[in-house]
């Protein structure tokens, strides 16, 4: 039997005719393992109804009420862990203890958003009056719309999912494509754990309908978006047209400095594992290694020897430690990168081809001294590539990190205060790791400058980008 993945609209689960179903492939198989529904122009009209009905009824739940039900669906998604993992694996193609990793960080970040939503302090002015009161309240903005990457289609979900709940508004969220059962599983916990019907709902299809049909209704007041800039840059000028706020959380092109001085092995070791994490398909992998002339040999070598030891397979095998690529696209752009790069004069230190005839499969992979104008290094290349140049002076090495309009994250490895400091001063980046690699947790605000977007996600701020400002001054009647 063909899994049917569902819309949720209004606290109702929703087929569509079979016809208008999008398939789901097993990366690693090519075998087709499920069909979603498609949401037609009804489902997207009657998603930003429900959602304005869910706004209603959730805004009035009290915020302690409301953490108790997000505690609720942390937990039911601790319980459902193993099989929400497993079939993130079967249809993004990550190895399990990714997908493990995945679940366990989204009830996580259910978790810390629950108790953020309990903390939405006002602030109290003093009045130049007596007798007047003024003081500013934290309101939900009302129903979001929210857009999940395939890449990590749960927890990048959860985010917008968790963030907008916790501010006490609604959302409609648009699952990924590619693997789309953890956002139902996701959805379901919500649904189990008691949130108002309406509060969250759940769509697929075609995403310029949703997003055009959505971003302009009324009842929507605003979009968080995680995925590529040119498409953050429609959605971003559709938001501004239609005077709604958003978040963007684009793409980035990490730029990662090895001073001299550093500790060669342990940047090896930590680069290579968060290179090859997710077959590179991480906004804020390590991408531009930049080396010290003095260390360049030793890094390359060590680094060719960890690329080489990655084991790539089916997820679903325990030993293997790098998946296929999400969708074939990614499988043709990653090749047509490579030998770009190579007809421009790098050097293939390690693979470059696709693994086997079946599954998108990709080699781990290591170029070198390769030019500014290989298009690798210019656009993401968000796949399993590392790109490794060398430099002589500091100042070079930042202007290089800065060349390029991305400004997500970045990395560097020194034992230098001073080296530090200049780095984390000079880079242009919305965050910047020193002598280790930091994963995005729920406290850690994320997000970029630049063409990687604008506003964050997480971190002390993470409710803002759902709430509005209003100042109340009262005045005591005489
Ligand atoms: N920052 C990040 O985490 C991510 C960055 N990317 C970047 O995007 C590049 C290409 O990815 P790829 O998926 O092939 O290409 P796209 O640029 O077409 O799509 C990127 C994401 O945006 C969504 N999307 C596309 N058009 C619209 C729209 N009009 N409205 C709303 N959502 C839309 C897609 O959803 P759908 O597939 O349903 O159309 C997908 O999730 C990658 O190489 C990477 O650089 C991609 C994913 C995540
Ligand atoms: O959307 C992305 O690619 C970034 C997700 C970061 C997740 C992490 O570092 O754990």
């Amino acid at each position: 039997m063909m899994e049917q993945i569902p819309l949720f609209i209004g606290g109702v689960w929703r087929n569509t005719h079979p016809n208008e179903s999008i398939p789901v492939v097993n990366p690693a198989t090519e075998e087709q393992i499920g069909l979603i529904a498609k949401a037609s122009l009804t489902d997207i009209e009657d998603a930003a109804i429900a959602a304005e009905k869910g706004f209603a009824a959730w805004k009035q739940v009290s915020a302690l009420e409301r953490a108790t039900i997000m505690h609720k669906a942390a937990n039911l998604i601790r319980e459902r862990a193993e099989h929400i993992a497993r079939t993130l694996t079967i249809e993004h193609g990550k190895p399990l203890a990714e997908a493990m990793g995945e679940v366990g960080a989204t009830a996580d970040t259910i978790d810390w958003h629950a108790e953020e939503g309990r903390r939405t302090y006002g602030r109290v002015i003093p009045s130049r009056a007596l007798g007047v009161h003024q003081f500013t309240l934290m309101e939900p903005i009302g129903p979001v719309v929210g857009f999940a990457p395939w890449n990590f289609p749960l927890i990048q979900a959860v985010k917008k999912v968790a963030g907008a709940l916790a501010a006490g508004c609604s959302i409609i969220l648009k699952g990924a494509t590619e693997a789309p059962t953890c956002a139902v599983e996701l959805v379901k916990a919500f649904a189990d754990a008691g949130v108002s019907p309406g509060a969250v709902n759940l769509l697929f299809g075609d995403s310029g309908q949703i997003s055009e049909h959505l971003i302009a209704h009324p009842s929507i007041r605003k979009v968080t978006f995680t995925g590529s800039t040119p498409v953050g840059k429609k959605l971003a000028s559709l938001a501004g047209l239609h005077m709604k706020r958003s978040t963007m959380e684009l793409g980035g092109h990490a730029p990662v400095i090895v001073m001299d001085d550093a500790d060669i092995a342990t940047a090896v070791k930590i680069s290579v594992a968060a290179k090859y994490r997710n077959a590179g398909q991480v906004c804020v992998s390590p991408t531009r290694f930049l080396v010290h002339s003095k260390v360049f040999d030793e890094f390359v070598s060590r680094f060719v020897d960890g690329a080489r030891a990655i084991k790539v397979g089916d997820g679903l095998d325990p030993q293997v430690n790098m998946g296929p690529m999400a969708h074939r696209g990614r499988l043709k752009a990653t090749e047509e990168l490579v030998a770009d790069a190579v007809s421009q004069g790098a050097k293939l230190e390690t693979g470059g081809n696709r693994v086997g005839d079946r599954g998108y499969f990709f080699e781990p992979t290591v170029l070198t001294n390769v030019p500014v104008t290989a298009l690798a290094m210019i656009d993401e290349p968000f796949g399993p590539i590392a790109l490794i140049n060398s430099f002589d002076d500091i100042d070079e090495a930042i202007k290089e990190a800065n060349r390029l309009p991305y400004g997500l994250s970045a990395y560097a490895y020194t034992r230098s205060l001073s080296s530090a400091n200049k780095l984390f001063n000079g880079i242009e980046s919305g965050a910047i790791s020193i002598n280790h690699h930091s994963v995005a947790l729920p406290e850690h605000p994320f997000g970029g400058v630049k063409d990687s977007g604008y506003g964050t996600e997480g971190g002390p701020g993470a409710l803002d980008a759902f709430m509005t400002t209003k100042f109340v001054s009262l005045a005591s009647v005489l």
